[in-house]
């Protein structure tokens, strides 16, 4: 894919407080134009919070934070139209067809068409990139869950949006509509036209997705970078297993190759089924937030000492 110099996403020390409670802590980072990024974190750790200021639907506490160019708490509409939002929020649509539906909302964007970008999305080729032509003519109310999370996308897509934020897209999709979801989101990134944010707690979505991930764990980045990036970082142990005369073995080792070479040296061809698994994301990622979790453990003991000491 294509990714360009150009910054779409710029962020720069986002604080974010809920009554007296930080949620957000110093939030940096930046998301190039092409890229498709995948923002990671434990239930509550502030994702939705994030890409919701971002979108421009949630006022911040503090930090600089700049969308396409714009601080999204002053988003105009010609922003807007460049901006793609998946909501969940088009249930009360229940006697639209889906068809009627996506051609009246990509209407509104006509007046947006660029050189470069024809808008709205043709209603029906977006149907059939989204897997609905079956079901065009139908009342989104007679849609199933998963043929509604289709239309969340169709609909968050159908201005042709240069930048696309998705909150959790693969929940409430079969594995069917969810690989077609992903075939969807790749081909929009192999134009390298589009950038892409979204949040998932699905690490294979992440790993099979994004070019760059981003771990927050209670409101602060812990890691940025490839899914191989990030494995490098924590050095896990790869898994290696073999059987010889019958029995089997398994050894844990950072240095995988030279024991398999080793391995081969001293029992040559009586091994068998050898299989050295890496680190996967769900180990690095189970790792950072571990890590993570620890440092908050002994910074808090850490003050809590020097409180002591104080007194
Ligand atoms: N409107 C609100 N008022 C007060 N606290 C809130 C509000 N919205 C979210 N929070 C709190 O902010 C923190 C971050 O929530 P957020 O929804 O951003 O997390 P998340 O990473 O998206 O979580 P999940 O993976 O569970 O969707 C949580 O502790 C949550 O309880």
């Amino acid at each position: 894919m294509t990714t360009s110099e150009t910054v779409v996403l710029d962020i720069d020390g986002l604080r974010m407080r809920y009554g007296s409670v930080d949620v957000l802590h110093d939030v940096t980072f930046q998301v190039r134009h092409g890229e498709v990024v995948a923002l990671l974190g434990p239930n509550g750790a502030g994702k939705t919070t994030t890409i919701e200021i971002l979108e421009g639907f949630r006022a911040r506490s503090a930090g600089r934070v700049e969308v396409l160019g714009a601080d999204p708490a002053h988003g105009d509409e010609p922003w807007r139209a460049r901006v793609g939002v998946v909501l969940q929020s088009w249930r009360d649509h229940g006697k639209w067809r889906v068809r009627e539906l996506l051609a009246h909302l990509g209407s509104y964007y006509a007046d947006y068409s660029t050189e470069r970008i024809t808008r709205p999305w043709a209603a029906d080729t977006l149907i059939a990139a989204v897997g609905l032509t079956e079901h065009a003519n139908k009342k989104i109310r007679m849609l199933s869950g998963g043929q509604r999370r289709r239309l969340d996308v169709a609909i968050g897509l159908v201005g042709r949006p240069e930048l696309v934020f998705l909150d959790e897209p693969g929940s409430g999709l079969d594995p069917v509509a969810r690989r077609e979801f992903h075939d969807l989101v790749q081909g929009l990134a192999d134009e390298g036209e589009t950038t892409i944010l979204l949040t998932t707690h699905d690490l294979n979505e992440a790993e099979n997705l994004a070019d760059r991930i981003l771990v927050l764990n209670h409101g602060r980045i812990v890691a940025d970078g490839t899914a191989a990036e990030l494995a490098q970082r924590i050095a896990g142990e790869d898994q290696v297993r073999w059987t010889r005369d019958g029995q089997h073995f398994r050894h844990s080792t950072t240095e995988s190759t030279a024991f398999a070479f080793d391995l081969f040296q001293q029992y040559g061809a009586a091994i068998e089924n050898l299989e050295i698994r890496r680190a996967s994301l769900e180990d690095t990622y189970l790792s950072l937030v571990h890590r993570a979790e620890s440092g908050r453990y002994e910074a808090a003991h850490v003050n809590k000492a020097e409180e002591e000491v104080a007194r």
